[in-house]
């Protein structure tokens, strides 16, 4: 296993995203895990459509919550994903206007990963960027570094937000004689928000539940 990895490298991850004013992390959590999955796939990196979901995935709530797992279910069900530039993000729950022969992507399938975060980096660089529940209260104050809140202040059973792990590596503290595991994951809350969209949370001891509803589409 590489000490570090990071597809973003490898043109298989979208800029970062803001969901603005809606609770729809969850359909970017789906997007960025399928956008990898097809770039992977198809050597083509598109940008997926997470408004498709808000509006026609009725197995989740739009900007009221949902899951990735029913949203991969979902997808396979309204006939694939249109881009992001065929049905634009507004940030509020509307009416469907999907239409299958336009989407770009298909699903069939998906998988749950174990909760080891050893296999799950294992995972990651065989496979590519992971959709994964985080509980992101610690996230609110998030201006840098690496995030390793005390269990109390972020418990692995109250996970209430969906975001991508794009990669992972040590930091190094020579003088303390330590090196800290993290991830890297991608938020939705924007580039100014965090480490240019993005967080680092610890790695290897399943902080704020990182390790416990990890996933990813299957794509044809
Ligand atoms: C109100 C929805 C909040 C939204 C994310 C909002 S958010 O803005 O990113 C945010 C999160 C945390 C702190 C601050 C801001 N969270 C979700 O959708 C999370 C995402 C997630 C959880 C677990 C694994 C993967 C992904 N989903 C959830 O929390 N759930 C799925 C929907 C479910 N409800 C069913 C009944 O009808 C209403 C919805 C509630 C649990």
């Amino acid at each position: 296993l590489p000490d570090a990895y990071d597809w973003r490298h490898y043109n298989v991850v979208t800029p970062v995203k803001n969901q603005g004013m809606c609770g729809s992390c969850w359909a970017f959590s789906t997007t960025g895990n399928i956008e990898g999955q097809w770039a992977l796939k198809h050597s083509e990196l598109i940008s997926l459509s997470e408004q498709e979901l808000v509006d026609c995935d009725k197995e989740d709530h739009g900007c009221e919550g949902g899951l990735p797992e029913n949203a991969y279910d979902a997808i396979e069900k309204l006939g694939g994903l249109e881009s992001e530039e065929q049905y634009p993000y507004d940030g509020h729950d509307g009416t469907c206007h999907v239409e299958a022969a336009k989407a770009k992507v298909h699903v069939n399938g998906s998988v749950e990963l174990p909760t080891d975060e050893t296999q799950i980096a294992q995972w990651l660089v065989k496979n590519g960027p992971i959709s994964i529940g985080i509980n992101a209260n610690p996230l609110q104050f998030y201006t840098g570094g690496v995030t390793h809140p005390l269990r109390f202040l972020c418990s692995p059973n109250n996970i209430n937000h969906g975001v991508l792990i794009v990669g992972y590596g040590t930091h190094s503290y020579p003088i303390f004689n330590k090196t800290i595991p993290f991830w890297v994951v991608k938020n939705s809350w924007g580039v100014d928000w965090g480490e240019q969209g993005y967080f680092r949370v610890y790695r290897g001891d399943g902080t704020c539940g990182v390790n416990l509803m990890a996933t990813s589409a299957i794509v044809p």
